[in-house]
């Protein structure tokens, strides 16, 4: 079976800085990568590339077995893949109901999957409530609810936990899990907190200035010893 994300050799370079520089990874289908580094390493940039926001680049991104190197963003979507940003993208004068519908009619999920997603979650309660009055933390985690109803292929998650209560927290394991294991979502899960990405993730890819420095089973990546150099200075109590 072809990977469900392959990128190859991928680089970018802003004026003189080398924001990515040659990095080649491979996600299998069902699976969920952790994709963690300091800040600035590069790891927005890698999802804006594989998103297609990005396509001035080097090297090659494969979606689904398809080269979409050059595509755009608009038709890798169409072709399977969704992405969510580090601010919550909820239209705030919208109902949450509205904003999960305009999330299901952009994909291939049903409302009543929606709905009882939310019902696990315990979010039904925001439901008839407009974006603007709805808490961050629970847009936050909504925000994610909005992606995976749309049951993309592949869903590349720009940090989802960041302003995340412990509670909401708990439902972001539980939504990610519900993605992976009964929709067969393949996720990229982008995070500063790092123990979430050990918890959830099979394997694990370490990005530091735009560099792969690790690349593997996510017990194995723990224990490297350059993993936990790379986090000195930003929360080594996370490495
Ligand atoms: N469009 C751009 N123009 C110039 N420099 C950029 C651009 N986008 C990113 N950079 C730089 O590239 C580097 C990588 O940034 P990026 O946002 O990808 O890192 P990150 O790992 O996502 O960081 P964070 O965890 O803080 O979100 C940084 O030095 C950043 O300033």
């Amino acid at each position: 079976m072809s990977a469900a994300l392959e990128l190859e050799k991928v680089g970018i370079s802003f004026g003189g800085l080398r924001a990515v520089d040659n990095v080649s990874l491979t996600v299998a289908p069902g699976e969920i990568r952790g994709l963690i580094g300091p800040n600035g390493a590069g790891k927005s940039t890698l999802v804006n590339i594989t998103a297609g926001e990005q396509r001035r680049h080097d090297g090659r991104v494969r979606l689904l077995g398809q080269d979409v190197t050059g595509v755009r963003a608009t038709k890798r979507i169409s072709d399977g893949l969704a992405r969510t940003f580090q601010r919550p993208e909820i239209a705030t004068r919208l109902t949450i109901r509205e904003n999960v519908e305009l999330a299901v009619g952009s994909g291939r999920g049903d409302l009543a999957e929606a709905e009882k997603m939310l019902a696990d979650l315990d979010l039904s309660g925001w439901l008839d409530i407009d974006g603007k009055h709805v808490p961050y933390p629970v847009l936050k985690i909504i925000d994610t609810v909005r992606a995976v109803v749309a049951r993309p292929a592949v869903l590349l998650a720009d940090e989802p936990a960041a302003g995340l209560t412990t509670e909401d927290r708990e439902k972001l394991v539980d939504l990610l899990r519900t993605a992976r294991d009964r929709m067969e979502m393949t996720i990229v899960l982008i995070e500063h907190d790092v123990p979430l990405v050990f918890e959830l993730c099979e394997r694990v890819s370490v990005l530091d200035s735009g560099v792969l420095i690790a690349d593997g089973p996510a017990d194995e990546v723990r224990r490297r010893a350059e993993v936990i150099e790379a986090y000195l200075g930003v929360g080594s109590e996370n490495a």
